[in-house]
């Protein structure tokens, strides 16, 4: 469908974005954990030298589970490393430095990503639960390392910084979700087009446009010719062939501004904005000679239709009921034709 939000909800259901924000998300915990390093082996402090390597390692590895489009495995990668950061950082800094705190916003970060399987959620929001109670209890309470002060800070704006960019990647999901379930409830599975459920609603909203800007528009039913004939000789699977390459001549050849559906079947519907019968007609026509000038799968298509003129005042029922009474016509008439009628009022 030459629809702009069409191009956009194809662009969030490829997960395109998602993986952008991941990719930003591992970015920054690589950049800002090899940092950490740089200054750990600068300042000598081994200890922390080796958890640090660890943990730039496994960015790593969420950079070769990227690459490979484990999106759901990075998730759950980087949640348990910033666990484990945040418990040896509490350590480190004491109790007093609040860093413990960041586990509760990465619990539930973890807990409302739907890729994660809710078990394993609850399984490591109860993990995060328990490292508070014991960091609480256990962790120095005093900031031990005092000369570090600054580099204390310095980790608090690295969570904030993992967390708002996990926060944005969660959201990321979410709205690829619900785009997603947009487009299993607009669009017929088979075409890709409109299906009958938000056609209806869309000509109801068109009508409320017609009649408040004192306009009209025409809508064409469609129907294949002999589509039966073409199952029964052809077989149900090139049957199903034909109605995707009638949807693509379709797509292709109507204006951004027009749009098009299956309305079942072998049915389809045209609506064409601020047009009259003499306006829309041509390019009924046209469509209908592209359909039946081209062949697909070896199959010969033709299409007979039904173009009607409204200002938006009738019914959408009675001014389909008008079109379908054409669409007989059409047939009527010889089939891969077009038959016309002004609007009623
Ligand atoms: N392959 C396929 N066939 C379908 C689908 N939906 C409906 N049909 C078939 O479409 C055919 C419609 O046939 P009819 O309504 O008799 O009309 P027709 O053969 O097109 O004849 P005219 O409309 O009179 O030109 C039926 O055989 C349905 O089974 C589908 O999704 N895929």
């Amino acid at each position: 469908m030459p629809q702009n939000d069409d191009v956009l909800v194809n662009r969030l259901i490829s997960g395109q974005r998602e993986h952008g924000r991941l990719k930003a998300f591992v970015g920054t915990g690589l950049v800002l954990n090899t940092l950490a390093f740089g200054y750990f082996w600068l300042e000598s402090i081994a200890w922390l030298i080796w958890p640090s390597v660890f943990a730039v390692v496994a960015w790593l590895f969420s950079v070769f589970l990227l690459h490979h489009r484990q999106n759901r495995a990075v998730v759950m990668l980087n949640s348990m490393l910033i666990l484990v950061q945040i418990n040896l950082a509490t350590w480190v800094f004491g109790s007093e430095s609040g860093l413990h705190m960041a586990l509760w916003p990465l619990a539930s970060i973890f807990a409302v990503n739907n890729r994660v399987p809710m078990t394993i959620a609850i399984i490591f929001a109860g993990v995060c639960l328990v490292s508070f109670a014991t960091l609480s209890l256990y962790a120095p309470e005093y900031t031990q390392y005092y000369v570090f002060s600054g580099l204390k800070e310095i980790l608090i704006l690295i969570f904030g910084a993992i967390l708002v960019s996990g926060v944005m990647s969660i959201r990321t999901v979410f709205s690829a979700q619900r785009n997603s379930l947009i487009q299993l409830a607009n669009h017929d599975a088979l075409t890709g087009m409109y299906n009958r459920q938000y056609f209806t609603t869309f000509l109801n909203y068109q009508c409320s446009i017609a009649i408040r800007e004192r306009s009209t528009f025409t809508v064409a039913m469609g129907d294949i010719d002999h589509f039966k004939a073409i199952n029964d000789t052809h077989g149900h699977d090139k049957g199903d062939e034909v109605l995707k390459h009638v949807a693509k001549c379709f797509n292709t050849y109507l204006a951004q501004s027009d749009a098009a559906c299956r309305w079942g079947g072998e049915e389809f519907l045209v609506f064409i904005p601020h047009s009259t019968i003499e306006k829309g007609l041509p390019v009924i026509e046209a469509l209908r000679d592209v359909i039946s000038s081209q062949q697909t799968q070896g199959i010969k298509v033709t299409m007979s239709l039904g173009l009607v003129e409204s200002d938006g005042t009738e019914s959408i029922d009675a001014l389909l009921e008008r079109a379908d009474q054409l669409l007989y016509q059409a047939k009527s008439a010889g089939r891969n034709n077009v038959q016309t009628q002004r609007a009623t009022t």
